[in-house]
């Protein structure tokens, strides 16, 4: 292999973003069944599995390679809220509701109250399913609203381009906030470099006056 080559390789790699992404919500919201269409462009109907799992992969969102790690979490009942393992890991949250299943609505509300101050995307998942819709767009609306966070009603059943935005959306938030708190640190370093000088030059100069 030539130099040039293992030079585009390394850029190629330390161009990599990672983001680690965990898909919250109550049991049966279809959390796996969005999980797996966002991997494989596949839906798996019955997913049966007793534990949260971890997947590793690798996407361009808006033409730059991003590699995604999920946790898909596994509530054992309704009461089950994220670990603060699973939050201090993530570096944003899929918060998954059914637009069938108002409980599950709710489990939203109080896994919010557990969140950090972290990148969000809302879904309700289960939209093919409006005959048994139990909680409006609205309601979903105001509630992203609230938490100023993108929001998105989908069908894991039926759709593999709008289930693959909600993950790269977040993928964009998640980006964006590590972009904005690189610069608000870069800015308190040169504000403090910048009062540095400042206070070296007006000594200087101060020292250079002629004393009264
Ligand atoms: N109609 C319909 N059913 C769905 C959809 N998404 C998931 N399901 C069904 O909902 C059930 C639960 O889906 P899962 O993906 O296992 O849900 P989960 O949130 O991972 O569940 P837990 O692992 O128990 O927390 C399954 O029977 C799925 O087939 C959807 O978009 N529409």
């Amino acid at each position: 292999m030539t130099s040039n080559a293992i030079r585009g390789i390394r850029r190629k790699k330390s161009s990599l973003s990672e983001v680690k992404v965990a898909v919250v919500g109550a049991p049966g919201v279809g959390k796996s069944a969005l999980t797996v269409r966002f991997l494989t462009r596949r839906y798996i109907g019955e997913y049966d599995h007793q534990a949260e799992t971890r997947y590793k992969h690798e996407v361009l969102v808006d033409g730059e390679p991003v590699l995604f790690e999920i946790l898909d979490t596994c509530p054992k009942g309704e009461d089950e809220l994220p670990s603060n393992e699973t939050l201090n890991w993530a570096d944003g949250c899929l918060l998954v509701y059914a637009i069938t299943d108002r409980r599950s609505f709710n489990y939203i509300r109080r896994a919010k109250q557990i969140l950090s101050d972290m990148p969000l995307v809302l879904v309700g998942n289960k939209g093919d399913m409006v005959h048994l819709r139990q909680v409006s767009t609205e309601e979903g609306e105001i509630l992203a609203k609230d938490y100023e966070c993108w929001f998105q009603e989908v069908a894991a059943a039926e759709q593999v381009q709008q289930v693959g935005e909600v993950f790269h959306e977040l993928c964009r938030e998640v980006l964006n906030a590590r972009r904005k708190n690189k610069q608000s640190l870069l800015d308190r370093m040169l504000g403090n470099k910048a009062t540095t000088v400042r206070t070296y030059a007006r000594g200087k100069s101060d020292s250079s006056l002629p004393k009264d």
